[in-house]
């Protein structure tokens, strides 16, 4: 009789896990998705200041509990249910300020604050709801690293890949100084032919972007298992967005580089395969 009522309890919770955890996300992802649109979408010409104040006043509004429509509502559930901190997302709001008042970026350290606002935010938001593996030996704060260098090397990633669509909205987020140093100009940019020094200068951002990634990789396996594969298989096709800019001869000016269908199928199977990997048992430094 005992047994039955463990069955009975614990069956559905952890059915139930996975689930739960794929709304968070999703309820994350509508979030984010929504205030990329503020600056992104079609109302955009219209976004001032006044109205990311007006996004950050609702957004405090369902922490507290009172949202305003549905969508809102499935956020104010999420952060009811795991320990979300708001902070990520006030710096996200924060990043799409930035957006509109900036264009240049002097060096990677500002280059760096943009990412981790409209990124980097994203992995603070959802290691809360994806969960650390409770095996797992590594502290908290590297598998918080880790997801923060997975938004800003997806971040950058993105970066690279739309340096000539985003010049047409006459936009360039690349390090002036680093331009500079391989001398390179904006009008190099608005011009976007292919040299060698655009090669020279697209080599050692794409090794950076993928350092990042690579950081990045030695959290993944700290993750709850079920968090693991989902996360392994975005991490892959992103990285290889890299590899497609290379193929492409680093002509980002006026090809987009992407990741074919089949590519995408061949990552799912491997990235379940790498989730079976098991969190690190043996380390120095214990969850605090
Ligand atoms: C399983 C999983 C990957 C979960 C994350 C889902 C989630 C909440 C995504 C939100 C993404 C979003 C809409 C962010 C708004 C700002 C933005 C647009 C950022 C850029 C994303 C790509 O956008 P875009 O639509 O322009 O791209 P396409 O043109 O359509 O290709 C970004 C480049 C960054 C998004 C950042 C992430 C997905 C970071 C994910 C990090 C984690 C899930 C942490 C993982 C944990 C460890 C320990 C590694
Ligand atoms: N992340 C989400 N995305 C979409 N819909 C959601 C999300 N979370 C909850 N909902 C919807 O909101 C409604 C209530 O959800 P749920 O039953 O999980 O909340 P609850 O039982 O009120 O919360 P709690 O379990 O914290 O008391 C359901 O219709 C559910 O489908
Ligand atoms: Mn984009």
């Amino acid at each position: 009789m005992k047994h039955m009522i463990v069955v009975v309890k614990f069956v559905p919770r952890t059915l139930l896990m996975t689930p739960e955890r794929r709304r968070a996300i999703w309820a994350i992802y509508v979030w984010c998705r929504r205030t990329d649109e503020l600056v992104d979408g079609p109302n955009a010409p219209h976004i001032t200041p006044t109205a990311l104040d007006r996004w950050e006043a609702r957004l405090e509004d369902l922490f507290n509990g009172r949202p305003f429509d549905m969508l809102d509502a499935a956020l104010a559930n999420t952060v009811n249910k795991f320990p979300v901190n708001i902070q990520p997302f006030k710096d996200m709001i924060e990043g799409m300020r930035m957006d509109l008042r900036k264009s240049r970026y002097k060096n990677f350290d500002e280059l760096y604050l943009y990412c981790y606002y409209v990124a980097g935010t994203v992995g603070l938001m959802s290691v809360p709801v994806m969960g650390i593996a409770p095996e797992s030996l590594a502290s908290t704060e590297s598998v918080y690293n880790a997801a923060l260098a997975l938004g800003i090397a997806n971040q950058l990633t993105n970066i690279l890949r739309d340096v000539g669509e985003d010049a047409q909205r006459g936009r360039i987020y690349l390090p002036q100084d680093e331009l500079a140093q391989e001398g390179l100009s904006d009008e190099d940019i608005f011009s976007g032919k292919v040299t060698d020094k655009w090669r020279n200068f697209m080599k050692k951002q794409i090794k950076r972007a993928r350092m990042l990634f690579h950081e990045a990789e030695k959290g993944v396996k700290e993750l709850n298992a079920s968090s693991r594969w989902p996360v392994s298989a975005s991490l892959m096709l992103y990285k290889q967005i890299l590899d497609e800019i290379e193929a492409n001869d680093y002509n980002n000016f006026t090809k987009r580089a992407y990741v074919s269908k089949a590519k995408k199928l061949i990552a799912l199977p491997v990235a379940y395969v790498r989730s079976l990997v098991a969190p690190s048992t043996i380390s120095s430094s214990h969850r605090n």
